[in-house]
């Protein structure tokens, strides 16, 4: 992203357009993970948004390896926290639908999903409904659905969002397994510092807006890989005191944004 600013028309009692996010740079290597954090409401996933293609700069340029983004970004998968299963499909039928409708014939879509759904420790779930499985369990057909596309990019947000605390990080550990078999770019946004250290190799600190920016960003050089103890490391608490000692400010200043505003 270069100089990357988005705005949304103005609403009832304002005249001038708002301006949600304002000269943004950041770069995200082949392979690498990158956290977005940030208060509430200071944008994070208006970045994401653009990167996906779903909303064009009032000023500034996505590119992606290098060609500028037009249209929607079809080299990125995208994890949102809704979830996106189809009530009346199975847990196979639910992760084979993105390859049948790009064209794969039916029995070989369904057996690659039945191996991403090994992959993420469904296999035995296959034949169940959304409404049959946990909140967790859907999280990982959600994630089965997107990786067996094989996107080289994948935009997340807030993707563990609805779980308990417990089970976001037994997902941010499995998602941490399946990006070290395969190392995609990855855009993670939360607003949890704690998940960001555990799972990133960059932490990016956003302000809060409106015309948000980023204010700061730290290298994550805890060892990979990573388990779940590694929020009990002291380079860890280090590394999140710094960040928050930024951070916290902020978050009271967006916080008072959005108050001002509802
Ligand atoms: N379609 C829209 N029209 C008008 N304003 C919008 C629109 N989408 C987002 N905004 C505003 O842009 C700002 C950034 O929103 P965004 O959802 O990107 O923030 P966020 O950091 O992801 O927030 P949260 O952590 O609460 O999910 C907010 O003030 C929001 O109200």
């Amino acid at each position: 992203m270069r100089g990357l600013s988005i705005a949304f028309p103005a609403q009832a009692g304002s005249a001038a357009p708002f301006v949600a996010v304002e000269g943004v740079n950041l770069d995200v290597a082949d392979g690498e993970f990158v956290a977005i954090v940030g208060p509430t409401g200071c944008g994070k996933s208006t970045l994401l948004n653009a990167t996906a293609g779903l909303l064009t700069p009032a000023t500034g340029t996505v590119s992606i390896f290098g060609d500028p983004l037009a249209g929607l970004n079809r080299k990125a998968g995208y994890l949102f926290q809704a979830e996106a299963l189809f009530p009346w499909k199975s847990a196979l039928e639910n992760v084979a639908i993105g390859l049948e409708v790009a064209g794969t014939k039916q029995g070989e879509a369904r057996e690659k999903a039945r191996r991403w759904l090994g992959r993420v420790g469904l296999s035995a779930f296959a034949d169940r409904y959304p409404h049959m499985l946990s909140g967790g369990q859907r999280k990982r057909v959600g994630l089965a659905q997107v990786l067996i596309r094989d996107p080289k990019i994948l935009l997340m947000d807030e993707p563990f969002g609805p779980l308990d605390a417990q089970t976001r990080q037994i997902m941010g550990n499995l998602l941490l397994d399946l990006w070290s078999a395969d190392r995609k770019a990855v855009l993670f946004v939360t607003h949890d510092l704690e998940e960001a250290i555990a799972l990133a190799d960059r932490v990016v600190i956003m302000g809060a807006g409106p015309a948000s920016r980023i204010i700061g960003e730290w290298r994550v050089s805890l060892a990979r890989p990573r388990g779940m103890d590694v929020r009990l490391e002291p380079a860890f608490h280090q590394l999140h005191r710094e960040i928050w000692a930024m951070l916290k400010d902020e978050v009271v200043k967006g916080y008072r944004q959005s108050e001002a505003v509802g």
